[in-house]
């Protein structure tokens, strides 16, 4: 059954058009540029994805191997942006590390003249999903443990697997390294979600990349979007059962609380994403020898389902996934933007393309007519 798409949000109203992606398509489901997202998170690397999305084909070996060489060339972060991140304290959140370490690259590395020279925005975008990763863990690992990461990595090309090492100091597993890439080509792309659709907007006004990515952060940070996968970790955490997670859950509907991860916007029955999360989630519980909190998060799963005909959206089981991994909660909604980038800029390159400024009308509701009055004779 098709979800009825009207009423507020912009429901349902075509805001422009894309070749990037399908969400819910009948007949098609996910896609990017036509290729099913269970065929890429199956066989492909998140370098090709992002290859994918942003030079418009799936890359033949020379090209991917040149690819992933120029993101690992561009892994470093600038001295000044390093002191800025220092500069940021321990309690803020992590997106809002991101949101300036990316506005802040764009003061070091502005992406100008792009009208006269469109490649600059695809050097921009490359370098951004190279650094982001850093960004965010060099402040982490600089304000939590008190060093100073290397953002190299020479020997670990993947961006999946540079991410862990720099997090844990270890060189990850295969099995981590392999759930890391498919959350990465996961998250990359949605169509018009509300991120991408700020960032289009901020493109529209031939607005430079680190800007359209900057605003594409902060809409992503909110619990209703992106932030739901740290939200959803904070709800089940306490839980140390499958039948507390129940009653737990229940007193939440009864309250008339929002369930994070669950739910969607366009989905009516169910995120293809989730059935691919869920599998490595429950593969890194048998790994790990976890008691209770895949179970608590199937249970939640079950009960959503049957109360509310409400289902896991794709933020749901990364929380677990992303626990078993490791990740401290607060970083899981920047691994979004560390794939999302890709999404983003891809967006930000196909409006510029065929650009006019977005700019939609408004349906008035304020007074017909308002009567001056002096200000000492206010109320
Ligand atoms: C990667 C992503 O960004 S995926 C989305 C991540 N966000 C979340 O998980 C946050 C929780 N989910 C939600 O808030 C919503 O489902 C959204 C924001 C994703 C979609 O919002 P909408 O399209 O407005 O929801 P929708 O129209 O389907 O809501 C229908 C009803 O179900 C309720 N509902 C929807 N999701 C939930 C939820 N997670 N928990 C409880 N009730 C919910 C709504 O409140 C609404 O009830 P009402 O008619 O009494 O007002
Ligand atoms: O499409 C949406 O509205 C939200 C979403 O799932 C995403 O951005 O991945």
């Amino acid at each position: 059954m098709a979800k009825i798409l009207s009423g507020a949000g912009l429901r349902g109203q075509s805001a422009g058009e894309t070749a990037l992606c399908t969400v819910g398509k009948a007949a098609a489901g996910l896609t990017y540029r036509g290729y099913d997202i269970d065929v890429l998170a199956d066989k492909a690397s998140f370098e090709e994805v992002a290859y994918l999305l942003l030079y418009g084909a799936l890359p033949n070996r020379t090209q991917l191997h040149d690819y992933e060489h120029k993101l690992m060339s561009l892994r470093s972060l600038p001295e000044e942006l390093k002191a800025v991140l220092e500069l940021i304290p321990k309690n803020a959140h992590p997106m809002d590390v991101m949101r300036t370490g990316c506005s802040f690259l764009g003061n070091l590395e502005p992406e100008l003249p792009f009208d006269k020279q469109p490649s600059l925005g695809l050097h921009a975008a490359d370098r951004l999903i190279a650094t982001l990763p850093a960004m965010v863990v060099y402040w982490y690992r600089f304000t939590h443990d008190g060093v100073r990461i290397n953002t190299h990595n020479a020997h670990v090309p993947s961006l999946a697997g540079h991410f862990l090492t720099m997090l844990h100091d270890v060189e990850p597993s295969e099995l981590h390294t392999k759930v890391m890439n498919a959350s990465l080509i996961l998250y990359a792309e949605h169509e018009f979600n509300a991120s991408t659709f700020t960032a289009r907007v901020c493109a529209s006004t031939l607005s430079d990349m680190h800007s359209c990515i900057t605003g594409g952060i902060g809409s992503l940070r909110g619990p209703l979007h992106g932030g739901a996968n740290e939200a959803a970790m904070d709800m089940i955490e306490p839980w140390q059962s499958a039948d507390e997670a129940e009653a737990a859950l229940l007193q939440k509907l009864a309250n008339k609380e929002k369930i994070m991860g669950f739910g969607h916007a366009i989905y009516s029955e169910r995120d293809p994403r989730n059935d691919i999360i869920k599998k490595w989630s429950k593969k890194l519980s048998d790994a790990v020898g976890d008691d209770h909190l895949y179970a608590v998060s199937e249970r939640c799963e079950a009960v959503m389902w049957r109360e509310k005909k409400l289902f896991c959206n794709a933020d749901f089981f990364h929380a677990s996934a992303y626990r078993f991994m490791g990740i401290p909660t607060k970083l899981f909604t920047p691994i979004f933007v560390c794939s999302r980038v890709t999404g983003w800029a891809a967006h930000v390159m196909e409006q510029r393309a065929n650009n006019r400024i977005i700019r939609p009308s408004a349906d008035y509701i304020g007074p017909d007519h308002s009567e001056w009055v002096d200000i000492d004779q206010r109320h």
